[in-house]
């Protein structure tokens, strides 16, 4: 059986299905349900047009697999022509009615877990650690009302980033499987775009939702033998185990930086990683494309830096990705055709009017101010101290700050700092963002997905940065693109997920204008501009 290799550029979260996929408990919910059905069909006297011939494995994937409890009782119930009281929740187990069977077969489930126990799939388990490995983040979505029960018991209570369970589909009144919607509301919670999630299912319902759901990808599982029953109803790949998937591994980091291989001496390996494919190129600002500059305002990009983009531009899409504010960074770069990243990817440009700001961290703003307006007020007689307001973001500069003062400014930013603000620092920079995730590898994530929104064109990314917040960045392209640190001496030899390093942003224009010149001798993708597919989701 071929591999299937998720590629954390391109799937940026995997959803799994629990009983059957994670938990061997597929076949105990199997047990209940014919226990269930079985007594209740022998001990009714068939009426007419009802049939009630023995609860079948048949029964069972096509009526009951997946689903929520109840829908399973009335699906079952209806295939046979049996039409009873649907009652209400909290009937019991003897009731005549739907809810009453419903909680009669949860009686025996309990009951035949507390017999067989929980096992655990470990190739399930060892996917979701690979994939937590690659920082592809995972959920449980699982229609069963047991499932934190069950992970708990199988001692995986804490596998996953995220659990839509059959409570929690109450509680949002999201309907079950094969709709969609508790996929979806996984993906929202993971805060991913469902054209890049992949679902992993054992059920035809399961496998309905995703194909309905439009997400990236449906891996069926099939443990019984009958993978065709999953591929008839949309699966891209069935696979018997789940070792037969794995997660791309990182190439290099994270590494310390000055380990990293030189990116000069390594154009040979470069160059036939950037093409014949279709590249998209991003850069960080600062310290990457600009040389450091004593304060923000005195940073230029230089002239042939900006030509190089400017030709780079015409071949295939080009982002800046910077702590800047949006406008600044634009300012400073000059060029039409680029898409920008500003507050370190809060805010998003595009060349043809796109325009993207982080819905929850508008929440943030006002918090910000206050920080802004405290900082301002206390760090006043501190020489040195610039503070830079950008929209989603302040920066408050120590580069011009005597060594003696720096503890008390930190101590400063700290003070003012509120729990709905995360404290973060670069380059002789300390920086208050919202605290939400978001960062520059979700944003870059969000602009291939802008590029690239069927997916299909697989672009190989190469990011540059030279701070700690580009490392987001390069993380996502570590498993399939090129990444390249800029080397600074401001946190020592830190890690990098950068595949390659060059010593200055002089260095990188001279590697930017050898990319370009390849492009330029192979033909490139001329045209193809600001985006991948002429057709871009806007
Ligand atoms: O993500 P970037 O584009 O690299 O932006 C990161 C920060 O860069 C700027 O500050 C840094 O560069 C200044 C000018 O060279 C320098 O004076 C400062 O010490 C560096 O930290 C920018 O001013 C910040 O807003 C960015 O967050």
């Amino acid at each position: 059986m071929a591999a299937t290799v998720l590629d954390p550029a391109r799937h940026h979260a995997v959803l799994f299905d629990m009983d059957g996929v994670i938990t061997d408990t597929a076949s105990v919910h199997a047990a209940a349900w014919a226990r269930l059905f079985d007594e209740y069909l022998a001990h009714l006297p068939p009426r007419a047009g009802e049939d009630h011939r023995p609860f079948s494995r048949e029964d069972y994937t096509r009526h009951v697999d997946g689903k929520p409890r109840m829908a399973g009782v009335v699906d079952f119930l209806a295939s046979r022509g049996i039409t009873l009281p649907l009652g209400r929740p909290g009937d019991q187990h003897g009731q005549a009615t739907a809810h009453g069977l419903a909680a009669l077969k949860d009686h025996y489930f309990g009951q035949e877990l507390d017999s067989a126990g929980v096992r655990v799939f470990d190739d399930a388990v060892a996917l979701v650690r690979a994939l937590r490995q690659a920082h592809v983040p995972t959920a449980v979505v699982s229609a069963s009302r047991n499932c934190a029960q069950v992970l708990r018991r199988a001692g995986i209570g804490d596998l996953f980033d995220a659990r839509v369970d059959g409570v929690l589909a109450e509680a949002r009144g999201l309907a079950g499987k094969p709709d969609p919607a508790t996929f979806l509301e996984a993906a929202r919670l993971l805060d991913v775009d469902p054209a890049f999630a992949v679902v992993v299912e054992d059920s035809e319902a399961g496998v309905r939702a995703a194909r309905t759901g439009g997400f990236a990808l449906a891996i069926g599982v099939d443990r019984t033998g009958e993978p065709q029953r999953l591929r008839q109803v949309g699966a891209d790949v069935v696979v018997d185990t789940l070792r037969a998937v794995s997660a791309a591994e990182p190439r290099g980091g994270p590494r310390p930086l000055s380990t990293v291989p030189g990116a000069g001496v390594h154009w040979d390996e470069i160059a036939p990683r950037l093409l014949p494919g279709r590249p998209v190129l991003a850069f960080d600002f600062d310290g990457t494309l600009a040389p450091i500059a004593e304060t923000p305002a005195e940073a230029i990009l230089p002239a042939s830096t900006r030509e190089v983009l400017a030709a780079l531009s015409r071949r295939c899409p080009v982002a800046v990705l910077s702590g800047r504010d949006l406008d600044d960074v634009r300012r400073h770069v000059g060029l039409d055709r680029l898409w920008y990243a500003g507050s370190h990817g809060f805010e998003i440009a595009g060349p043809g009017g796109e325009h993207f700001a982080h819905a929850s961290a508008r929440t943030a703003l006002p918090a910000l101010d206050e920080a802004e307006a405290r900082l301002a007020s206390r760090l006043s007689d501190v020489a040195g101290v610039v503070l830079e307001r950008k929209r989603f973001a302040l920066a408050v500069h120590y580069r011009q700050v005597p060594d003696f003062a720096v503890a008390h400014v930190l101590d400063e930013v700290r003070a003012v700092t509120p729990s709905s603000i995360t404290l973060t620092h670069g380059r002789l920079v300390a920086e208050l963002l919202p605290a939400v995730a978001w960062d520059k590898g979700r944003a870059l994530r969000w602009l291939l997905e802008r590029l690239d929104p069927t997916g299909m064109a697989r672009p190989v990314v190469l990011y540059a940065g030279d701070d700690l917040t580009d490392e987001d960045a390069l993380r996502v392209v570590a498993a399939t693109g090129v990444g390249i640190v800029v080397r600074s001496t401001e946190h020592g030899d830190r890690d990098t997920w950068a595949h390659y390093a060059v010593d200055d942003p002089g260095s990188l224009g001279v590697l930017l204008t050898r990319v370009a010149s390849l492009m330029h001798t192979t033909g490139g993708d001329h045209d193809r501009g600001t985006r991948l597919h002429d057709r871009g989701r806007h």
